[in-house]
């Protein structure tokens, strides 16, 4: 995969500098489909959707007051498939490898803070030739979780180049978080913890190891997320401002997760 080295932004982060249109309906939105449910999720406004206090309804017949939309993504086989599907099901996908095609989602409402969120999770294929496809959905996303595999040396390298496209395709204000996953595969690791906390760090973005296997992390990285993002669109007065970083932390120390 011969991808660019990230370009990074001012203030030494990685934040998207490509201001594009929102809630565009890419080329790829009607070619791509998935296994798991259609392809064809309704478009979130940018705001996440606040219906001025009025809840509504998802189709799973769940009420939701807010509706944002999170993308996976990383190289093919880091795992993205199966932490969606730990945190939707609670179960861990064992066996052969299905490889995903195009484009796939779930969605899962959580209670933030006594607020209901809704993520429509969108699931991509991280093999090179759907790339055209996932490029077509970056604009719509609220947030990123960008996998890396700590098993796969290829694929934490590969973070820089997928880094430079979420500059490339994704919102200036999108919320990127990174995610070593596979950590239960304690003797095939080959990306030590402090490569993943040190590449974050460089790039200005919050970081935890995770594993779609024992269940590790799972929720609190969709957690973490969904709590930004409530936070971002609804700024109560007196309400201290919510800092993703710290809360990361502060929750992946106190799992006691990472600490050899
Ligand atoms: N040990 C271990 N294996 C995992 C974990 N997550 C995923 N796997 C395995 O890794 C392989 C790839 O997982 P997927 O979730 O399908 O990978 P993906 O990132 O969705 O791959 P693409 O759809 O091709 O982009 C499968 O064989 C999974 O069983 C994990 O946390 N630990
Ligand atoms: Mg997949």
């Amino acid at each position: 995969m011969s991808r660019k080295k990230a370009a990074r932004s001012k203030g030494g982060g990685a934040a998207p500098s490509a201001a594009l249109p929102p809630a565009a309906q890419g080329p790829g939105r009607a070619a791509a489909a998935g296994p798991r449910g259609s392809a064809t999720a309704p478009e979130l406004p940018r705001n996440g959707g606040a219906a001025a206090g009025r809840p509504s309804l998802s189709s799973s017949g769940e009420f939701y007051d807010l509706a944002f939309k999170v993308m996976l993504v990383g190289d093919s086989g880091v795992g993205k498939t199966c932490l969606l599907v730990r945190f939707k099901d609670g179960a861990f996908l064992a066996g052969s490898f299905i490889s995903t095609v195009g484009i796939d989602f779930r969605n899962k409402v959580l209670t933030v803070d006594g607020v209901k969120v809704k993520l429509q999770i969108w699931d991509t294929a991280g093999q090179e030739r759907f790339r055209s496809v996932t490029h077509a959905y970056y604009r719509d996303a609220h947030a990123l979780l960008l996998l890396y595999d700590v098993t796969n040396k290829a694929s934490f390298d590969n973070i820089q180049a997928w880094l430079t496209e979420i500059h490339e395709y994704a919102q200036q204000d999108v919320v990127l978080m990174l995610l070593g996953n596979k950590v239960d595969s304690a003797q095939d690791r080959v990306v030590k913890r402090e490569d993943g906390e040190k590449l974050a760090k460089e790039y200005g973005v919050p970081f935890m190891e995770t594993s779609a296997k024992s269940g590790l992390n799972v929720e609190l990285a969709f957690t973490a997320i969904a709590k930004e993002l409530k936070h971002r669109s609804m700024k109560l007065p007196n309400e201290p401002k919510f800092k993703l970083h710290d809360y990361v932390k502060k929750e992946v120390r106190g799992s006691g997760c990472c600490r050899s």
